[in-house]
């Protein structure tokens, strides 16, 4: 396929992901499947094209004057992608998969460009939903449209290397041809920055080294927040929302197979993949605790970490899956707040006196942060806020790079940490 036909079925898929409202992953996906003779290049390049549309939905649809799919994605190859109006017009022209050529308007709209911002409100500058702008004015203060639209960019692909089976070095050697580079922040990382265009995402997981456990597909946000859980060699941890487990693999690895940590999730489905994983990694120093009445009681008062990656709205996660960012409403926001309060109260009986409660989000909301450790510190004040900035360093080689709240929590975003968006508070049992 040519630059017009993928258009084309960027449009396609965009108009299948507003109309009846279904996951773009799934709606690709279906589209693959209707459109064999489509290859894996061109389906990745209509994946970016929609995804990119998504990213940037306010500010393109203000320039086009409408956000619906044909303005979203044409404003994509031009103002992303860099092509020019006559040549797409003369490409589309030669070419029967192609869109209707722009139009006089279309092309006048998108030569004004950025011009037209000028006149647009913050939210719709940094791409955020309007009713949003509060929370993040206090998330980030006068800072926050620029933290806002360094989220409309692509996301890198980041790895941790499984230290209990393998190193960098060797990782970086057997993914040579992806060009992997060592992390900035992160111990055991490597990125392979997002490309541009119609550039595809390196598979991989098919390579022998993934199968053979040398290393996790993994944010590097979310391997800084696991190395700061200070799970210390030979301690006792509890993941309370272990999901799929991957922090449960890095604290494992952190703990090089000592000790124990105890695995849990509420939810069976998405606890599943950990047995597996756990097995490819070579962990050796987990226990996975299924859901059900009384399945934690006999630690009660007996951890020295108990990890809460609460359930969250993923605001720290736009990048990645930027249709999230216009389907959240207040409602779920509500939800999400009212599960990771509850799951706080839960786990205090868990922490032994001394012990920390390492509380996590991959949001910026300071409703999902500050907000519930403000909280949590006038029903239970017999926790103390550690000191994320020495828990830095103690951990990582770099100074502090991330933002801290008023709480003393620690805000990690595409701007300051060049990672996905992370929230951490480590509180501790004083009696
Ligand atoms: C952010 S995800 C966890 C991701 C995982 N820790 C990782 O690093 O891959 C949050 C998890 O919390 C679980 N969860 C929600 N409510 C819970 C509860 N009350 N107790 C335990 N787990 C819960 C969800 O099923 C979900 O798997």
């Amino acid at each position: 396929m040519r630059l017009p036909g993928r258009l084309s079925a960027a449009i396609e898929v965009l108009t299948e992901v507003d109309t009846r409202h279904r996951p773009v992953s799934e709606a690709l996906k279906t589209w693959g499947i209707g459109n064999r003779f489509a290859g894996a290049s061109d389906r990745a390049a209509i994946g970016n094209l929609v995804y990119d549309a998504l990213r940037r939905r306010a500010s393109h649809g203000h320039v086009m004057g409408s956000d619906d799919p044909r303005a979203l994605v044409l404003a994509v190859a031009i103002r992303d992608w860099g092509e020019e109006p006559e040549m797409l017009n003369a490409a589309f022209a030669e070419d029967r998969h192609a869109p209707e050529p722009l139009t006089k308007d279309e092309i006048a709209r998108l030569e004004r460009g950025d011009d037209s911002l000028a006149s647009a409100g913050n939210a719709t500058r940094a791409d955020a939903p309007e009713w949003l702008e509060s929370a993040l004015e206090r998330a980030f203060s006068n800072e926050w449209v620029t933290q806002l639209r360094a989220m409309t960019g692509r996301p890198s692909l980041d790895l941790r290397v499984n230290m209990l089976k393998s190193g960098r070095e060797r990782v970086m050697k057997s993914l040579k041809r992806f060009e992997p580079m060592e992390t900035a922040i992160a111990p055991h990382g490597l990125r392979m920055p997002a490309g541009s265009r119609d550039a595809r995402t390196p598979n991989v997981t098919s390579d022998e080294g993934y199968l053979k456990g040398w290393f996790e597909v993994q944010d590097e946000g979310s391997q800084i927040v696991s190395a700061l859980v200070d799970a210390t060699v030979g301690g006792q941890v509890l993941d309370l929302c272990a999901g799929a487990g991957g922090k449960t693999l890095a604290m494992a690895a952190a703990m090089g197979n000592t000790g124990q940590i105890f695995a849990y999730d509420t939810d069976r489905t998405r606890l599943a993949p950990i047995y597996d994983r756990l097995k490819r990694n070579g962990v050796r120093n987990v226990q996975v605790r299924a859901p059900g009445e009384g399945a934690l009681d006999d630690l009660a008062g007996r951890m020295d970490r108990v990890l809460i990656d609460a359930p969250c709205t993923g605001t720290g996660t736009w990048r990645r899956r930027p249709d999230t960012k216009w389907k959240l409403t207040p409602e779920l926001l509500a939800q999400r707040t009212a599960e990771q309060a509850a799951l706080l109260d839960e786990a205090v009986r868990l922490v032994k006196p001394g012990g920390t409660l390492v509380y996590i989000t991959c949001s910026i909301l300071p409703q999902e942060n500050g907000d519930q450790i403000a909280a949590f510190r006038i029903r239970h004040p017999e926790f103390a806020v550690r000191d994320a900035a020495t828990l830095w360093g103690a951990q990582l080689s770099l100074p502090l790079a991330a933002v801290t709240d008023a709480e003393g929590g620690l805000i990690l975003t595409p701007l300051t940490t060049g990672t996905d968006g992370f929230y951490f508070c480590a509180l501790q049992r004083k009696s």
